[in-house]
Parts: structure tokens; sequence; C-alpha cells
């Protein structure tokens, strides 16, 4: 119902404005609908060489790790990378490739699937984020800090390059906020941000010390349509979309001033390849932001609001997040990693509606017609 005055709303507004044509709608929707995650029109071509990384993805159920397999796996081939993860997949996922169950805790099977897999790249998404962290500060240290000790441990011993994301949670209220540069003051008061800038010193130390092929991205708040968020302070702005389509309201728990670095799901992946495929002298270090916007709830609501003009929101803001969001940076300086290895962001604010908006709308009117 509420779609139907969705894509009335998105006709009409393509009249008033030129970035948001039917036509874009309708190939953007096309493109969803043969792939589940698009990644814009500039993804790598498949790899041809022989020498392909075989890739192990930790944590791979969660917000990040389904579209990750897919772009390695168009790049390397299918069998080449290995999602993992301590949960049971959906089947879409576990007929759509490798899926092994590893606990990052236990550090003898994981060595087992290394090396029985002959893997050469890691990529470490497991994680406990911000806001489930600050309910659960012992679960968050056991696997954000002691799971990361396992990584590096077997990284290190079977020379592996391995991808650690750090986060926006990584800086706290005494560092720079706008701009928040790639080195400064980092005191978190999140276990989450605690344990992440833990990993950013343990790996630099470990590729220092043992030569160890330590990278990490400070990924900002990640927006995506077909995987939910995990329990992070950033995650009404992936909420928003699936409550507005579906009703046509939201109750937003941050303050509507509230200014995050906010990224599309499709950059955030294409920076993770892109980085892990650096030259390894192109990168003065190992550990870099990435950027693409910054957002408040109200820009949002605003741009939203252009293709859903009845879209209504009220606040009521949780006051252990709102404290988390102003502690974080305001906007992400990415200067380092637009030198060194030439990071570029596709998707702005208004891009990032559209594609949200129309991918949304698009699967559920197929779940509907269903
Ligand atoms: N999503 C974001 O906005 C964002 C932003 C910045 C950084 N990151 C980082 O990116 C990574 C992936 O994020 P995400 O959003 O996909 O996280 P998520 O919370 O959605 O998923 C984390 C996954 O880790 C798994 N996990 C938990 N304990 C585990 C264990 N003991 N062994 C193996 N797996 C375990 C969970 O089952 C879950 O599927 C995390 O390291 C996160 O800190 C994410
Ligand atoms: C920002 C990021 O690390 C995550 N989305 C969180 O809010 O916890």
């Amino acid at each position: 119902m509420f779609v139907k005055q969705l894509l009335r709303g998105a006709v009409k507004h393509a009249g008033s404005s030129p970035q948001f044509s039917v036509e874009r709608l309708i190939s953007a929707a096309r493109g969803f609908s043969s792939s589940s995650q698009h990644f814009g029109g500039t993804h790598p071509p498949p790899c041809t060489d022989t020498e392909h990384p075989k890739v192990l993805i930790t944590g791979g159920l969660g917000q990040l790790g389904v579209g990750l397999a897919k772009l390695l796996r168009r790049r390397f081939g299918k069998n080449n990378v290995i999602l993992s993860d301590i949960r049971k997949p959906p089947n879409h996922v576990y007929n759509n490739g490798p899926f092994i169950f590893s606990d990052i805790l236990d550090s003898k099977n994981l060595r087992e699937i290394v090396v029985n897999n002959n893997i050469s790249w890691l990529i470490h998404y497991s994680a406990v984020l911000s806001a489930v962290g600050e309910n659960n500060v012992a679960l968050a240290k056991e696997v954000n800090i002691t799971g990361l000790h396992n990584i590096l441990d077997i990284a290190t011993d079977h020379g592996l390059r391995v991808f650690v994301p750090s986060t926006i949670g990584a800086f706290g209220p005494s560092s720079p906020r706008d701009p928040t540069p790639e080195l400064c003051v980092q005191r978190p008061r999140t276990i989450y941000g605690v344990s992440k800038v833990h990993a950013e010193l343990m790996g630099e130390y470990y590729h220092h010390r043992y030569g160890l092929d330590f990278r990490c991205l400070r990924y900002p708040g990640i927006i995506s349509a077909n995987s939910n968020p995990g329990g992070g302070t950033t995650d009404y702005a992936v909420q928003i979309f699936h409550t507005a389509v579906k009703t046509g309201c939201f109750e937003c728990n941050l303050r509507s001033d509230t200014l995050l670095p906010m990224m599309y799901i499709d950059d955030c992946l294409r920076a993770t390849l892109e980085f892990m495929e650096a030259p390894a002298d192109s990168l003065l270090s190992r550990t870099y932001n990435i950027s693409a916007m910054s957002f408040t709830p109200h820009d949002l609501v605003q741009e939203m609001q252009k293709v859903l003009p009845e879209l209504k929101v009220t606040y009521n803001v949780d006051p252990v997040l709102q404290a988390i969001a102003d502690g974080w940076p305001m906007v992400l300086e990415d200067i380092a990693a637009r030198r060194d290895w030439g990071w570029k962001h596709e998707f702005d604010l208004s891009e990032l509606v559209q594609t949200m908006l129309t991918h949304i709308t698009t699967s559920s009117q197929r779940a509907q017609a269903n």
C-alpha cells in the first residue's frame, strides 16, 4: 500500500529533480532484480590470474559479510571465498558458495580451517557492535579482544594478509570531531571503541614486529538495503528506510541534529577490496579513515521526504546511544586513503536515498506479488 504511494512520490519527484528520474529508478530496479546487492558501475572485472587469494571471512552473516562474499566471489571465483559464522546461514547464502562454521574463540578450529583450505586472505568481520557491547561488556571483550588475538596469531603464523575493520567508534569525545583526522587523540568511551583501538594498535604492532600484512579501514556507519545492522549506534539510518516504506512513519532514537559519518554498503565493500588489492609499498599507513558523507537524522528525513512527502518522523532519544553518538566524529577526514591507494566514494546522500528506496520498494513489491 505505502509502496504504491512511494512510487507515486518518486514519479512526482522525478518531475522536479533532474537527479531523480523514473528511468533511473527503473534501471536501478533492474539491476537489483538480477543481483541482491548492487555495487555501482565500477566493480572490478573478474580476475583471470590463476594466483587468486583464497579468502576466509569471519562473522560473515552480519550486515556486511554476505555482500562482501558476493563481491569477492565475482572477482576471485565462487570457491575461493569461504564465508563463516557461528550461526546457521539462510538457504540463499548456503546455496551461493562455500560456508563453514567457525567460532573465532576456538583458535584450534580456526587454524585448521586456514590450513585445510590454504587460506591466504583473512577478512575478520566478527565483532560485537557498539550498542550490543554496552549491554554485554564481557561478550564484547571476549569476541572483540580475545577473538582478535586468535586472528592475529594465526595470520602471522601462516603468512596471511589480514583485514580488520575499525570504526568511527574508535574515536571519543576528546578527539577532534569536525573533521576527525587519521592521527589524533583516541579515547573512546565504549567497550566497542576501546576494543577497536586495541585492534588497530595490535595489528600495527604485529606488522612492525613480525611483518604481518595487517590492513585496517575505519568504516563510518554503513547503510544497506538487504542486510540488517547488528546492534550499533548508527542503525537508525538503516531502519528508517524499511519502516518508512512499510508504514510511512518512523521513531528515531537519536536527536534530529546528530551529525555522523555514513556510507552506502557498495562503497564500503568496494573500498575493502581495493584496499586489500593495493600494493603494500603504496600503503604509508596500515590504518586509514574512509569517508563518503555526513548527515543528521533531520538531513536524511528531508532527503527522504522529497520522495515520500507524507513521511512522519518523531524523536524518542535513547540516552545511551545519544551519549555514544555525541562522542563520535561528525566528519571523518580521509585524505590519506585518497592519496595512497586512490579511495573515492560514489554515493552521496541523494544517491543513497534514491538507491535505498528503489531497492526496498522493489523487494517489497516482489514479496507482495509472491
Ligand atoms: N556495519 C557498520 O556500520 C560497521 C561500521 C564500522 C565498522 N564495522 C565493522 O565491520 C565488521 C562487520 O560488521 P557487521 O555490521 O557485519 O557486524 P554484525 O554485528 O552485523 O555481524 C557480526 C557477526 O559476527 C558474528 N560473531 C559473533 N561472535 C562470533 C564468534 N565468536 N565467532 C565468529 N563469529 C561471531 C555474529 O554472528 C555476526 O554475524 C565488524 O568488525 C564491525 O565492527 C561495521
Ligand atoms: C559505526 C559502526 O561501528 C556501527 N554501525 C555502530 O554503530 O556500532
